[in-house]
């Protein structure tokens, strides 16, 4: 049996993913004035849409992207002796692939989406399966997401026993196919035999006999030459372009990346920062003190449904989850308003910002409010965050998640573009936060996916933007008070060159450092707040705090 998987079934899977992929934030108005043009051109010109989903959304918003209503089903035969959560692993990584949707480790739980992925795992193998139960999704969740990280070292073995030619030519289908079985026989503790018979199957039953058989005869190979201790593996020598290339075989990174970190890092914390992203994230929890709830009392709840999580030891409301955020979700305690997902790296950012009751702070990049909601709380009911973002969907998070968390008296949101609102209003706050949209890198062990999206190019017009987007919260802020940039990224362009070309251009604020607001493991030399993840063990993280002189 045969099946075109780069026809209609793609086209019409891609189309329905696109509403995972566009930012719609980006599409702004042609008739914008002054610094707004300036915002909306580096904005159209930007082609592929920033990383501006912050891994410390609240988990709604990654369960969230809008789709056109499924494709009227056909007639499909059921087969039931194909694995069906390994069937709804290759989909989803075709569709990743070629559909460019997000590998997020957390999407994709409600019950529509799985219906939904059923359907296209039907239009995609040309079989049915039968639907997956929590356990099956967490499967599929769990392999995407590990398949994602460690592709580019798959890939490399795939190459190895089969040939870079057969590999270069491959059906796009066959070759996530072989990816999985890969990824089972070298990465999980799956047995080999199941291994391989399961990805058999798929392979036989997806594309035709002979796909079956070229699996079976690779994989077997790959599975002797583990047991046996030949398998092949990357040797790191030669010249340093040399040892980033088997560097990016070996640990599943681009070579661009690996050169940039080798130059500022040097070989050993550069590995370091690459095991690091490989291995399943850990997830930050904010106990909800607004609604009296205790770090104590939150801790207790979650051992009562067995997630492995510890008190954060640089903040005193975060608890640090290494694993049972499914958990977490399925047990209400996110929509009861009882905590919020939010990385410590974030959390630490609003403690730059320092709010205090009373005060009237602006968030100028809001979105979907893990900071705007965290700094409300801080304000005790007393004084006003106003929350800013251009992203209509997100801005509606950010409300509903408010509600939840019972500090929508003090957030007031204004879907606007930033500098079209700093054009029309003229405030003068107390503290202003610009979380400026930026490359993820210091997010990619949450993202699986970014590694291989971002190219070194995006980084200037990605610059520019920041650029324009912090010049123009600068304008918010009065005599006396602070603006506060951040990003999630631990590269210098965007963050320490991008503040101190800032203040060259800006006399009238100056760098304070954050010493005294975050622990001083986190303070740079220059006085920047930096999370790295292989030093910290959090996502990476930057802030900036200046001060307006006049
Ligand atoms: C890194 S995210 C912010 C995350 C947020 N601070 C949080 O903690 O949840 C960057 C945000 O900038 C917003 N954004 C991008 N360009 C903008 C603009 N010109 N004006 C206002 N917001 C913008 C995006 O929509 C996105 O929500």
């Amino acid at each position: 049996m045969q099946h075109d998987t780069s026809g209609a079934a793609i086209q019409a899977w891609k189309q329905d993913m696109s509403g995972g992929t566009a930012i719609p934030a980006w599409d702004l108005r042609a008739s914008l004035s002054g610094q707004q043009r300036a915002c909306s051109r580096v904005a159209t010109q930007l082609r592929k849409p920033p990383s501006c989903r912050s891994p410390c959304a609240p988990l709604a918003l990654l369960n969230s992207t809008s789709r056109s209503p499924a494709q009227p089903q056909r007639q499909f035969p059921l087969r039931s002796e194909v694995s069906n959560y390994r069937a709804f692993s290759v989909v989803r990584l075709l569709r990743i692939e070629q559909g460019g949707a997000y590998a997020d480790v957390l999407s994709g739980d409600g019950d529509h989406t799985w219906e939904r992925e059923l359907d296209y795992v039907a239009r995609t193998l040309g079989f049915q399966t039968s639907a997956l139960d929590p356990r099956g999704q967490r499967q599929v969740t769990e392999i995407v997401a590990g398949i994602t990280r460690w592709k580019r070292h798959l890939d490399f073995l795939i190459k190895a026993y089969y040939d870079v030619d057969g590999y270069d030519r491959m059906e796009p289908l066959l070759r996530q196919i072989l990816r999985l079985g890969v990824y089972e026989l070298v990465k999980m503790e799956t047995a080999p035999h199941a291994a391989i018979n399961e990805t058999v199957k798929l392979g036989k039953y997806s594309l035709r006999h002979g796909a079956g058989n070229l699996v079976n005869g690779l994989l077997r190979s790959i599975s002797r030459h583990k047991d046996n201790g030949t398998l092949l593996t990357p040797k790191v020598k030669g010249d340093d372009r040399s040892q980033a290339r088997a560097l990016a075989d070996l640990h599943s990174h681009p070579v661009w990346m690996i050169r940039r970190w080798m130059s500022r890092f040097g070989k050993d914390e550069t590995i370091k920062l690459m095991e690091w992203n490989n291995k399943p994230p850990t997830y930050g929890l904010r106990a909800n003190f607004g609604r009296g709830f205790s770090r104590e009392a939150l801790l207790e709840k979650l051992k009562d449904i067995d997630v492995m999580c510890e008190p954060s030891s640089v903040l005193e409301d975060f608890i640090r989850v290494s694993s049972g955020m499914q958990a977490v979700i399925q047990g209400g305690l996110l929509q009861k308003g009882l905590c919020s997902v939010q990385d410590e790296s974030g959390g630490l950012v609003v403690k730059v910002v320092d709010p205090q009751p009373g005060e009237i702070i602006v968030d100028c990049c809001a979105a979907p409010g893990g900071k705007a909601l965290f700094m409300a709380a801080c304000l005790k009911n007393q004084g006003k965050v106003i929350a800013i973002d251009i992203h209509k969907g997100k801005m509606k998070l950010l409300q509903e998640a408010a509600r939840h968390l019972g500090v929508e008296h003090v957030v007031t949101t204004e879907l606007s573009d930033l500098c079209s609102f700093v054009d029309k209003r003229h405030l003068s706050a107390d503290k202003v936060l610009v979380d400026v949209p930026c490359s993820g890198l210091g997010v990619l062990s949450k993202r699986a996916d970014l590694r291989w999206r971002k190219t070194v190019e995006d980084f200037d017009e990605m610059v520019r933007l920041q650029s324009i987007l912090l010049s123009a919260a600068a304008q918010l802020v009065k005599p006396g008070g602070v603006l506060v940039y951040s990003t999630c990224s631990i590269e210098a362009e965007e963050n320490a060159e991008l503040v101190f070309h800032f203040l060259k251009h800006h006399p009238e604020f100056t760098l304070e450092s954050v010493e005294g607001y975050v622990p001083s493991q986190f303070v740079t030399l220059d006085g920047f707040f930096a999370s790295l993840p292989h030093r910290h063990h959090m996502d990476g993280a930057f802030a900036a705090r200046l001060q307006r002189k006049y």
